[in-house]
């Protein structure tokens, strides 16, 4: 993996871009605003098309992308006036406002027969035809960059100053993939890229687990005695809460952007009473002494990152699969007890739930002052990632079946799993 090592992150936030979605609505994603004719509509579709594709009809990539359209034109023609040009073929007057006319027929029209798919569709070269462009958080150092390192190994990697940006680089194809943590083994979710993904139109296409190795980096010549501080990343600050405690460290914590930009800013500002927590690449790209190697509270610290592009993969069952999907639900008895039994009744594994606040609807308001008050329900989205394919029709019944009792439900990403072997003592960086 090259990486491009600037002294700052190549890419500030690209607000000039208008960062309306462009794309199509994604093809998963299934809003109740539909009437009950219109969900059998969809129900019949979707179970046309999960038909179709579990019995191999959906053969490659152009049908499958075919069948999504199809699915997510109707579901979005449901909330759009529909007119059709007179050909068949809907023509959306607006998604997001944006004008659009679908094309639905399949792939090579003339012989009606679908196109053999190459290697090039299963994974395009970028458009600049050499190396994957990469975009992470942080700066060269990063843990985010190494895992970036490790799902592309001949990547160029993309500093980003915000895990908005690495989305809107992708976004905007100014990079081809994003990789983004987004839950560490000590520190548990980055909340922050749950919300994210939801707000961007990515799909997750794949995961990688990092074992993350924290050490305590300081100028040349400076001894822990001299220390007012430590800054990093708030998950490594607080997966080495206690060692730092055992140090003799209860000097002031204080949390920045990036890992390496914490060991960055130290050499920069030639700053003599301050540490950082950082990888130890991180000190020899900013020229830094190694205080204390491996302060990580527990040997097995591991963070997942996932890896996000502008299309899905097409799921596979020829190996271990994982799927992310993000759900809401309005007022109804055992939801949540009902979601968990379509996977459970079908022997599929959940190996991540996670709520976040329904930001467009936070709080639920039940009742008044004539029925003794109100009661205020908090309003989650909920992420779960499971351990199937999409291309398993175990997935396909069981989120027909989630999806008749959610109000909103969106696949992420369907993905191979990260299956590399490795040990607590075993180490990336
Ligand atoms: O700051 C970094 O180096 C990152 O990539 C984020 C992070 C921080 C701590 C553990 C894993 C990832």
């Amino acid at each position: 993996m090259s990486s491009i090592t600037p002294s700052k992150p190549i890419l500030k936030s690209l607000s000039y871009l208008d960062t309306t979605p462009k794309l199509l609505s994604i093809p998963w994603k299934i809003h109740r605003q539909t009437k009950r004719s219109q969900i059998c509509n969809i129900r019949a579709i979707y179970k046309q098309e999960s038909r179709n594709f579990s019995a191999g009809v959906v053969s490659n990539r152009a049908d499958w992308q075919t069948s999504c359209a199809i699915l997510a034109s109707n579901v979005v023609l449901q909330q759009s006036d529909k007119k059709t040009d007179g050909s068949g073929n809907a023509e959306i007057v607006s998604i997001n406002g944006v004008h659009r006319t679908l094309d639905l027929v399949p792939v090579q029209q003339e012989t009606n027969l679908p196109k053999p798919l190459s290697i090039t569709d299963l994974s395009p070269a970028p458009m600049h035809g050499s190396q994957l462009r990469v975009a992470y958080q942080g700066v060269p150092g990063a843990y985010s960059e190494a895992a970036a390192g490790k799902a592309y190994p001949n990547c160029v990697a993309i500093p980003c100053d915000q895990f908005e940006v690495a989305f809107q680089a992708v976004g905007h194809w100014i990079a081809d993939r994003a990789v983004l943590p987004v839950e560490n083994s000590l520190g548990g979710s980055i909340h922050r890229n749950y919300d994210l993904l939801l707000r961007h139109n990515l799909h997750i296409v794949g995961e990688v687990q990092l074992p993350v190795h924290h050490c305590l980096l300081a100028l040349p010549g400076v001894r822990k005695e001299d220390l007012n501080r430590v800054i990093s990343h708030p998950q490594a600050l607080s997966q080495c809460e206690s060692t730092l405690t055992k140090l003799g460290l209860n000097v002031a914590r204080e949390a920045v952007d990036d890992t390496a930009g914490a060991a960055e800013f130290i050499a920069t500002h030639n700053l003599r009473d301050t540490a950082a927590i950082a990888s130890s690449r991180a000190a020899e790209l900013y020229g830094l002494q190694i205080l204390a190697d491996g302060i990580q509270d527990d040997s097995s610290n591991v963070t997942r990152f996932v890896m996000l592009a502008r299309e899905p993969i097409i799921p596979r069952t020829d190996r271990p699969f994982k799927t992310s999907i993000v759900f809401a639900h309005d007022e109804g008895m055992s939801v949540l007890f009902k979601v968990l039994a379509a996977f459970a009744f079908r022997n599929i594994s959940l190996t991540k739930i996670e709520s976040r606040p329904y930001k467009n609807r936070p709080i639920r308001v039940v009742g008044d002052a004539s029925t003794g008050g109100t009661a205020k329900h908090f309003e989650y989205m909920f992420y779960i990632d499971f351990e199937a394919s999409m291309a398993d029709p175990r997935s396909q019944k069981a989120l027909s079946e989630v999806q008749e009792f959610t109000s909103f439900l969106r696949v992420l990403g369907s993905y191979p799993m990260d299956m590399t072997p490795w040990s607590p003592s075993s180490r990336d960086l």
